[in-house]
């Protein structure tokens, strides 16, 4: 394979052109165009983001000493994952004293969402104080007013509220008792984890840290083996007695009051309808997800981390949390999305022992729409995988500014609002999340932010079209059964020269023009090495709107050199060719056979013209042979950095990779 480019005329039929119409402004992109690879963010692999889940079982088991025995069956965490993997075992009695009716000590300023985790943490609350019209409350009384006020001061749909406030009249407030009976079991059982907390902390003084390293999920857990857990069942959509905006200290209140079942993962989902969905996210600063705007969070997949597990480094996988993610998209439904805040250094709060009490919190930010996904390569240069979600409007506005210190600074700031480029801040330029409508592996999105322009109307098409009166003759296969390893026994192979054309990793290293990948006729199976175009699109291409050219494609994602992009595909014409403009989407084949992409086409019609392109074009025949109408696939030339535009020679087809 050699490097560089190197273009030559093309003087036979192989060495067809495409021919479009001179255009007058054309522009070439240099090797050095587009934007700053050091610009162009590169995802992280997770790293766990995991509130310790090493449960100690010796602890647990001096605490079930320490609380006697009960003769009945209860459950009980064994594993990672508390909320499904349970052991039947004795349980203890509860301690009376734990379990006495606890007083609703939590305070729900209004209008700023509540803070949830405000028991026992009169140090920290004590030096904040909210702005506005929210006024601390203690009695449930108060609590249902306060609702009742946001209601009365917010925009939003009423009926949102409708399940606490049923109405006014004469200055009479009417409430849903259910309503207020979820809330107060939320709130009951967060104070109550705050007990067991402050029980174990006191316990484990002085030990050593990895001993109270898992304090937060042992007090949880014990709570559960009280009984003390709320919306245990999962669900998609809200939480009863949850509200965005409310606050929490510790990721394992989340799962103790149902809002995210899982105490160490990122991603949490559930079965429905024979379907795995997401029901809730934790955007925690562990992971390379950063808000794109107040509403669009760009939130990275699970798996494939080599610092969870001490693993080699793999490509993620479209498996657990990122096809639950990937399924909520496609039916699209909610993802509650908790997200942790830092609190600015200088305004963190210093217990009475010195100790910083507490630099973060968790707030739910309520529900969210998965509108996007796609894979790129990570820094361990394996691929992971991303996903766009958007915040449903409607939903109470988040007003983190409002929380000031006591000289009325503010306390808390974003916590990932990473710089980002110019690009990544643009607002809403999505026009359309998948042109191709889930034809195609990767959704192919649209993007205009230069004008209102909307894309010119065609039929998305995968597999060309061909005239009727163009008969099939399926080429003979080969016989492999070992994956087309054997270049000089794999009949394909031999039809390129002895050798297969591509690598083991997909990206072509042959010079030939034709290339022939294996057919329907050949025993080997769809992941044989010599099946690469007709596997459709890898990449996550999207099409953008150019100040220049009009629409135009790149890449979301890094795209290595000799990779399989995407094929020209359209309707096969024969004859004369159109007139106009409409020829812009033509691709001539030479010997009066065009591909038409006017009215059935592909990603590929939009991909513009340069002198030094970063893609090539490459005939392959797998599924008839007639050389007169090959598959067009382009290939990249280069490395090919995310957000370049993709460009071929639309004059010469023939260069090396
Ligand atoms: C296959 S289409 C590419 C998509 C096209 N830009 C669009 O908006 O539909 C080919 C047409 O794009 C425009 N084009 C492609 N490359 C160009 C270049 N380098 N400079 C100016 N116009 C270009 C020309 O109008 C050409 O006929």
């Amino acid at each position: 394979m050699k490097l560089g480019m190197k273009k030559r005329r093309a003087d036979n039929d192989i060495h067809r052109r495409f021919k479009f119409p001179k255009v007058s402004a054309a522009r070439n992109f240099s090797g050095g165009s587009g934007p700053l690879e050091s610009q162009l963010r590169r995802s992280k692999f997770e790293d766990g983001n995991a509130v310790s889940v090493a449960m100690s079982s010796q602890s647990v088991s001096d605490r079930v000493k320490e609380m006697g025995t009960l003769p009945i069956s209860c459950s009980r965490s064994s594993s990672t994952n508390a909320s499904t993997s349970t052991v039947q075992g004795t349980c203890n009695p509860p301690n009376p004293k734990r379990l006495k009716p606890l007083p609703l000590r939590r305070d729900f300023p209004a209008g700023c969402g509540n803070f949830v985790s405000a028991a026992k943490l009169n140090d920290f609350t004590g030096n904040l104080k909210v702005m506005g019209d929210c006024r601390q409350s203690s009695a449930l009384a108060s609590l249902v007013e306060d609702d009742a006020r946001r209601v009365a001061s917010s925009s939003l749909d009423r009926n949102k509220f409708k399940d606490v406030v049923v109405g006014r009249k004469r200055g009479v407030l009417y409430v849903d008792n259910e309503a207020v009976g979820r809330r107060e079991s939320v709130v009951k059982a967060l104070n109550m984890f705050h007990d067991i907390l402050t029980d174990l902390l006191q316990e484990r003084k002085g030990k050593s840290k990895t001993q109270g390293g898992g304090i937060y999920v042992d007090a949880a857990l014990l709570l559960r083996q009280q009984d003390g857990w709320v919306n245990v069942s999962k669900r998609v959509g809200p939480v009863p007695g949850v509200e965005v905006g409310d606050k929490f200290k510790y990721r394992a209140e989340l799962t103790v009051i149902g809002l995210h079942h899982k105490f160490d993962k990122g991603i949490d989902c559930m079965v429905k309808d024979g379907n795995i969905l997401a029901t809730s996210i934790v955007d925690s600063d562990r992971y390379e997800n950063y808000m794109k705007s107040p509403d669009v969070l760009v939130f990275s997949g699970e798996g494939g981390n080599p610092l969870v597990g001490n693993k080699e480094p793999t490509d993620q996988k479209l498996a657990g949390g990122n096809l639950a993610l990937k399924n909520s998209k496609d039916s699209t439904t909610p993802v509650r999305t908790i997200r942790k805040f830092k609190i600015s250094e200088e305004f963190r709060v210093v217990g009475t022992s010195g100790k910083e009490i507490c630099n973060s919190m968790f707030v739910y930010d309520g529900l969210y729409i998965v509108v996007d996904y796609w894979q790129e390569r990570g820094k361990y240069g394996k691929l992971v995988f991303k996903f766009l979600l958007r915040r449903i409007a409607g939903q109470p506005v988040l007003e983190f500014g409002k929380f000031v210190n006591k000289s009325g600074q503010p306390v808390l700031e974003f916590g990932k609002f990473v710089n980002k480029s110019r690009d990544q801040r643009k607002k809403n330029d999505i026009l359309v999340n998948d042109i191709s409508q889930g034809k195609e592996k990767f959704a192919v999105c649209l993007k205009n932010a230069i004008d209102g322009d909307q894309l010119p109307s065609f039929d998305y098409i995968i597999n060309m079209v061909y005239p009727c009166s163009f008969v099939h003759s399926i080429p003979a296969g080969c016989d492999c059964t070992d994956g087309c390893t054997n270049s000089k026994k794999c009949a394909c192979a031999i039809k390129n020269g002895n050798a297969i054309p591509y690598n083991s990793l997909g990206r072509i290293v042959t010079d030939n023009l034709l290339v022939y990948e294996c057919g329907p006729s050949c025993r080997c199976s769809s992941a044989c090495i010599n099946r690469v175009g007709q596997n459709g699109i890898q990449f996550q291409l999207e099409v953008f709107k150019n100040k220049l050219m009009q629409w135009g494609v790149r890449s979301r994602s890094y795209i290595p050199k000799g990779s399989f992009v995407c094929e020209y595909i359209g309707e096969v014409v024969h004859g004369k060719k159109r007139n106009g403009d409409l020829n812009r989407f033509v691709c001539d084949l030479g010997n009066n056979f065009f591909i038409d992409g006017v009215k059935f086409g592909n990603v590929a019609r939009f991909i513009n013209h340069s002198c030094s392109p970063n893609l090539v074009a490459r005939d392959v025949l797998y599924d008839h042979d007639d050389e007169r109408i090959p598959h067009v696939m382009l290939f990249a030339t280069k490395d090919i950095p995310p957000s370049r535009e993709l460009t071929f020679d639309y004059n010469f087809r023939v260069c090396d990779i």
